[in-house]
C-alpha cells in the first residue's frame, strides 16, 4: 500500500461529521442477532473490516445475514441453530470478535479451528480461556493464543469470577457462556468497563442483574430478535473532538454520537484539562446518543490513573496527542493494557509522536508528556501506523498541527474501523 500524504496546517476545521456506527455495538448486534430467535434488523451498522469479520464468522456458522445499503437483517435460530463451519473460522484483526465469540462457541456440539492475522495471533487469549476453562471449555491444542482448537460438547457450569484485568471483552465472553451454563454466573468487575453487552441483552428480551460491581447472569434465557439503531462511534468521534480542540479557529459538530458513560472518558478527561463541549439532542434509548459540538480551546495538563483507563482505553493515543499541546506535565499511568492491543500502543505512540517533536517519556504502564510542544516536520517526516487503525488516525490528526509534508505508511489499517476517515477530514477542510 503506498504511503498516504497527510494534510498539514489547515486554515481551520469547520463543519459537521456524521461518524460511522459504533464498532463495539455493531459486533454485539450481529452476535445477539445470531443467537436470538427470529429476525433482527440493525440500522446504521458499521461498515468496516472488523465488523465484516464478525459478519463472515457468523455466516460461516450457518446464520443467514443479509446486507442492504441501509441495514443488516439476521435470521437467528438460537445458540443451537449455529452450525459446524466447513473451514477454519478466521477472526482477522478483531480482538472483540474473537474474545466474545469464544463465550458463544464454548458449548457447541462440534469442534472448531480458530485463526486470525499476525497481530491477533499474538494477543493474549488466556484471560478468556482460563475462566471459560473453569466453566468447562477444552482447547485440544492447549494454546493460549491463536490458532485454537475448540473441543466439542462442553457442558458449562456457572462461575464466580473476579476479573483480574478490566476488560469488557472478557466480561462479555463470560456473559455469553453464562447464558449457556447450568447455573448462575457471577462476574465481579473491580473497575467498570463498557456495558454494551448487558444493555443489548436487555434489548433482546434477556436480563442481567447488577449489584454494586457484581453482575449475575442466569442461564436458559430466550432471546428474541429485535430492531436496533447503532449510534455513531464515540471512539471515531474522538478524532474530531481532539482535532477541533487543537486546530486554531475550528468548530466541529458531531450528530448522533453514542454517549454511553462507560465510553466517554475522553470527554471527561478533556473537561478536566479545561475543555468545554456542548451536548444537544440527547436521546436516552438502550444506548444514549446526542450531538457533540467542539471549538478550539487551550488545555492544561492532568494526572490520569488506573481507574480512569477503561472508559478511555481506545482514545489514549489521542489523549497523549492532546497532552502534547497542553500547558504542563501530564501523567498517564495504569494503562499497560495498551501494550496488548493491535500493536503495542505505548511504544507506537511514543515513537511516532517523538518524530514530530513531542516530548514524551514511555513507562511500562503509560506516559509522561511535557507540553506544549509545537509539532513540526523534520525533512519530510515519515510516520507509521504500526498496522493499527487508531495509531494511523491519531497521526493524521497530529499532522494537522504541523507545517510541511508528513507521510503515513500503513494507512490501510484505518479501514478496520473508519474507512471514510480521510473523506470526512476533507469535508472539514477550510483553507
Ligand atoms: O468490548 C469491546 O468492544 C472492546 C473492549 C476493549 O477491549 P478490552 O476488553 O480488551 O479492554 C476495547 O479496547 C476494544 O476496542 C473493544
Ligand atoms: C482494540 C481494539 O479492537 P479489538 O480489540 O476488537 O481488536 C480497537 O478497536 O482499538
Amino acid at each position: 500500500m503506498p504511503d498516504k500524504i497527510l494534510n498539514t496546517r489547515p486554515g481551520r476545521l469547520i463543519g459537521r461529521v456524521q461518524v460511522p456506527g459504533d464498532k463495539s455495538i455493531s459486533h454485539r448486534a450481529i452476535m445477539f442477532g445470531s443467537i436470538a430467535q427470529g429476525e433482527t434488523v440493525i440500522e446504521n451498522i458499521l461498515q468496516a473490516e472488523d465488523v465484516q469479520t464478525t459478519q463472515s464468522v457468523y455466516q460461516q456458522l450457518g446464520v443467514k445475514i443479509e446486507a442492504t445499503d441501509e441495514h443488516l437483517k439476521i435470521q437467528g435460530r438460537g445458540f443451537s441453530g449455529l452450525q459446524e463451519p466447513v473451514r477454519a473460522l478466521d477472526f482477522g484483526n478483531s480482538g472483540t470478535t474473537l474474545r466474545l465469540s469464544l463465550g458463544i462457541l464454548a458449548a457447541r456440539p462440534f469442534a472448531m479451528h480458530l485463526i486470525g492475522d499476525a497481530s491477533l495471533s499474538q494477543r493474549p487469549m488466556a484471560r478468556v480461556l482460563e475462566p471459560l476453562g473453569q466453566m468447562g471449555l477444552h482447547i485440544s491444542n492447549d494454546a493460549k493464543t491463536l490458532p485454537l482448537n475448540l473441543e466439542p460438547n462442553a457442558q458449562l457450569n456457572g462461575l464466580d469470577y473476579v476479573l483480574p484485568v478490566a476488560s469488557a471483552q472478557v466480561k462479555s465472553a463470560l456473559i455469553f457462556a453464562g447464558l449457556q451454563a447450568q447455573s448462575a454466573t457471577n462476574i465481579v468487575e473491580p473497575i467498570a468497563t463498557r456495558d454494551h453487552t448487558e444493555r443489548m441483552l436487555t434489548a433482546f428480551g434477556g436480563t442481567s442483574l447488577r449489584h454494586d460491581n457484581t453482575l449475575t447472569i442466569q442461564p436458559e434465557q430466550t432471546l428474541h430478535g429485535t430492531t436496533l439503531q447503532v449510534p455513531g462511534d464515540f471512539s471515531s468521534a474522538a478524532f474530531w473532538l481532539v482535532a477541533g480542540l487543537l486546530v486554531p479557529d475550528s468548530h466541529i459538530v458531531l450528530p448522533k454520537v453514542g454517549l454511553n458513560p462507560t465510553r466517554t472518558g475522553l470527554m471527561q478527561l478533556l473537561e478536566k484539562m479545561g475543555a468545554h463541549f456542548e451536548l444537544t439532542d440527547v436521546l436516552h434509548d438502550s444506548e444514549p446518543m446526542g450531538t457533540i459540538s467542539v471549538t478550539t480551546q487551550t488545555l492544561q495538563a492532568i494526572q490520569v490513573t488506573e481507574v480512569d483507563i477503561p472508559a478511555v482505553i481506545d482514545e489514549i493515543p489521542l489523549l497523549v496527542l492532546a497532552a502534547t499541546q497542553a500547558q504542563g506535565v501530564t501523567e498517564i499511568r495504569g494503562a499497560e493494557e495498551l501494550r496488548v492491543k493491535e500493536t503495542d500502543r505505548i511504544q507506537a505512540v511514543t515513537q511516532e509522536l517523538r518524530k514530530l517533536g513531542a516530548d514524551i517519556t514511555e513507562h511500562p504502564d503509560g506516559f509522561t508528556i511535557c507540553g506544549p510542544t509545537p509539532l513540526h516536520v523534520v525533512n519530510k517526516t515519515q510516520v507509521d501506523s504500526h498496522g493499527d487503525h487508531r495509531i494511523g488516525m491519531m497521526l493524521a490528526i497530529a499532522a494537522l498541527m504541523t507545517e510541511g509534508a508528513v507521510n503515513l505508511s500503513g494507512s490501510q489499517a484505518i479501514n478496520i474501523s473508519y474507512p471514510r476517515f480521510f473523506e470526512d477530514l476533507a469535508t472539514l477542510w477550510n483553507e
